[in-house]
């Protein structure tokens, strides 16, 4: 347990329109990164508008005093981005925050003063808050930590005229649901009846505070054209367990509340009435009792007892009860305007900052041993068993690679470039039945991306086969043709783009994975396995001085082909027996490459959905 001050921050806003058309004086000089001064002797002030300051006065105007006052904060931050300011403060708390400690990231500050631009950006503009950045931020740190499993849960209310108001529930007859707080003896206060939100990310974090935001009280006053009736608090719980973790775990549960204060208002400046009027008053007198705690959380316990802090006299105050005298990491940040115009709303300010400077808190990491509920227990479980699942289906994968990988001899160079070539020629299957046919290539109209990819994909690329295919590649067609043709009967892309052609039918499991076929191949092993039973019968009975006739291993292949609709006839090889040891030699080659085929053509079908779009230029 470690005692911490609260983190101040000032942030100057620029001088509105208004402030300049009224040319009052700058009553802001920040002098360095943590110190200002407020209404500065012109001696002693170097600003942009180095005037002497006066007291407006149709009549005569009047030298008055300078209060000269000096101010140190943690930051002072003047033509700051809304990125500066996360950085001076929010930024600060998330470690903690991931640490198990609560945290509090309050706005305060006068009506117009800029607690809402700092708070929630200007969405239309494009410029993000520190509550959004603060979520970006939270999503990055959950997306490094791989160790853990991180929850991210969030709610978001308003305290408007003292009642708190469920922002992320619809309203009901067009009115905000109102909700209790009590007082939990382990969980502090709680808002009973809270919608809460899981969220996976940044972008469901935009749109929900764009959702809560939207169900806000705003509007317009004198002082303010947006000006907020109500205290925002969007607070994030944020559940930290070891990713390996048991079903009864200790977990780590901490919370950051990022809270919009309603700004005080002086009912002369804003003139408001009636409504807005009472508005300003409760907004007003909540701001007053948080004044009121500040100042008792000041005081060094009197005679061993600490000074009662009066918490309850505000919904407001109850609320941040937590955040200021309770375990968790606090930071202000106060915003003021740099214009004499504001003088009295901009010296409350840096006064209550600077007593909040004072006020001390002790930070805890909140570790709960969490007793999940019997549904929680079935979710568990079922995550855990999917994880099992997806583990032994990539266990199995790498098995089957592994033994396929020491199962197969070494790939000559020319069986990889065939395989390349068909890889090219499979990307753009769609396109395949075109290039067979010289007339076909010249009737079939031009579809869609066709002419680009014809020109990518010149099929009657010249292919070195070599030694690979010398039985099969006719004097008529093309390398590439031949082994399009043997592949085209394992694959069922090929086969769609084939049966296309005139006078076949494409078959109906026919689709782009290695799936759809799973009966054809079955049958072709099965075809190989008594193919390899008639060859050893036939070595046999050439072994016994008779005479072997061996159909080779292409009658399979003639018939996959025929099946998948091609119009070239299938060649067989008859063997002599004079020609038996080669034939044997030929036949064993040509089996193997059947099925170092039927291997090339799996992961050609595999390479498919990457390489398409790629060659497609989408
Ligand atoms: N840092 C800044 N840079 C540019 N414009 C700013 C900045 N801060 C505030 N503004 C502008 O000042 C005006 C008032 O700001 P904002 O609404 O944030 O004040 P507020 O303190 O939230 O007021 P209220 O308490 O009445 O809601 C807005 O038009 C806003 O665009």
């Amino acid at each position: 347990m470690s005692a911490s001050n609260v983190v101040i921050a000032v942030r100057i806003r620029p001088e509105s329109k208004i402030e300049r058309e009224k040319k009052h004086p700058r009553i802001i000089s920040r002098v360095s990164e943590d110190m200002l001064f407020f209404d500065p002797e012109p001696s002693s002030y170097h600003g942009a508008n180095n005037v002497v300051a006066m007291v407006q006065s149709k009549r005569c105007p009047v030298r008055r005093r300078y209060k000269n006052l000096s101010f140190q904060f943690d930051s002072v931050l003047e033509n700051a981005t809304n990125e500066h300011v996360f950085k001076a403060t929010a930024e600060k708390m998330l470690d903690p925050v991931f640490d198990g400690i609560n945290a509090t990231v309050f706005a305060y500050g006068a009506t117009g003063a800029g607690k809402t631009f700092t708070m929630m950006g200007e969405p239309n503009h494009n410029i993000q808050g520190v509550m959004m950045l603060t979520m970006r931020d939270v999503f990055r740190r959950k997306q490094e930590a791989t160790d853990k499993r991180i929850k991210v849960v969030v709610s978001y209310i308003e305290i408007y005229n003292e009642q708190i108001h469920d922002l992320l529930a619809p309203p009901v007859k067009g009115k905000a649901r109102v909700l209790d707080l009590r007082e939990d003896r382990t969980r502090g206060m709680v808002i009973a009846g809270l919608s809460e939100e899981v969220l996976d990310s940044a972008d469901d974090a935009l749109s929900i505070i764009a959702r809560g935001t939207a169900n806000r009280t705003q509007f317009a006053t004198a002082a303010n054209m947006q000006s907020s009736r109500s205290h925002a608090v969007f607070q994030v719980r944020i559940e930290q367990c070891d990713s390996t973790a048991a079903i009864t775990e200790p977990m780590l549960v901490s919370k950051l509340s990022l809270i919009d204060l309603a700004g005080s208002e002086r009912a002369c400046r804003t003139q408001n009435k009636g409504t807005r009027l009472v508005e300003g008053a409760a907004i007003n007198k909540s701001l007053l009792a948080l004044g009121n705690c500040i100042n008792a959380l000041c005081h060094p316990p009197a005679n061993g007892r600490r000074q009662f802090v009066p918490y309850r006299n505000s919904k407001l105050t109850r609320l941040l009860k937590d955040s200021l005298g309770g375990s968790c990491r606090t930071c202000m940040i106060a915003n003021i305007s740099p214009s004499g115009y504001n003088y009295e709303d901009t010296l409350n300010t840096l006064n209550y900052a600077n007593r909040a400077k004072e006020i001390k808190t002790t930070a805890t990491r909140n570790i709960v041993t969490v007793k999940h509920s019997a549904v929680e227990h079935q979710r568990i479980i079922k995550d855990l068993q999917l994880e099992v699942m997806r583990l032994k289906g990539t266990i199995a994968e790498l098995r089957e690679e592994n033994a396929r990988l020491r199962a197969a001899p070494p790939v000559p160079l020319e069986t990889k470039r065939v395989c390349m070539d068909e890889t090219e020629v499979e990307e753009d299957a769609d396109v395949s039945m075109f290039s067979h046919t010289s007339e076909l290539k010249e009737d079939t109209p031009a579809r869609g991306p066709m002419p680009a990819m014809r020109r990518q994909v010149p099929h009657t690329r010249p292919v070195t086969v070599g030694a690979v295919l010398p039985s099969v590649v006719s004097k008529t067609e093309t390398p590439a043709m031949a082994v399009r043709a043997r592949v085209g009967a394992a694959r069922p892309s090929t086969s769609v783009a084939m049966a296309s052609q005139p006078g076949t039918e494409a078959p109906k499991s026919a689709g782009r994975g290695h799936r759809g076929n799973q009966t054809e191949l079955d049958a072709r092993k099965k075809k190989l396995a008594e193919y390899l039973e008639r060859k050893k019968q036939a070595k046999k009975q050439a072994q016994n001085g008779g005479q072997g006739t061996l159909r080779s291993s292409r009658t399979a292949l003639g018939e996959n082909t025929r099946r998948a609709g091609s119009t070239r006839s299938a060649k067989s090889v008859r063997f002599t027996d004079n020609s038996k040891e080669n034939a044997v030699n030929g036949t064993t080659r040509a089996v193997k490459l059947d099925l170092k085929l039927d291997e090339l053509s799996k992961n050609v079908a595999g390479l498919r959905p990457r390489a398409l779009p790629r060659r497609m230029g989408l």
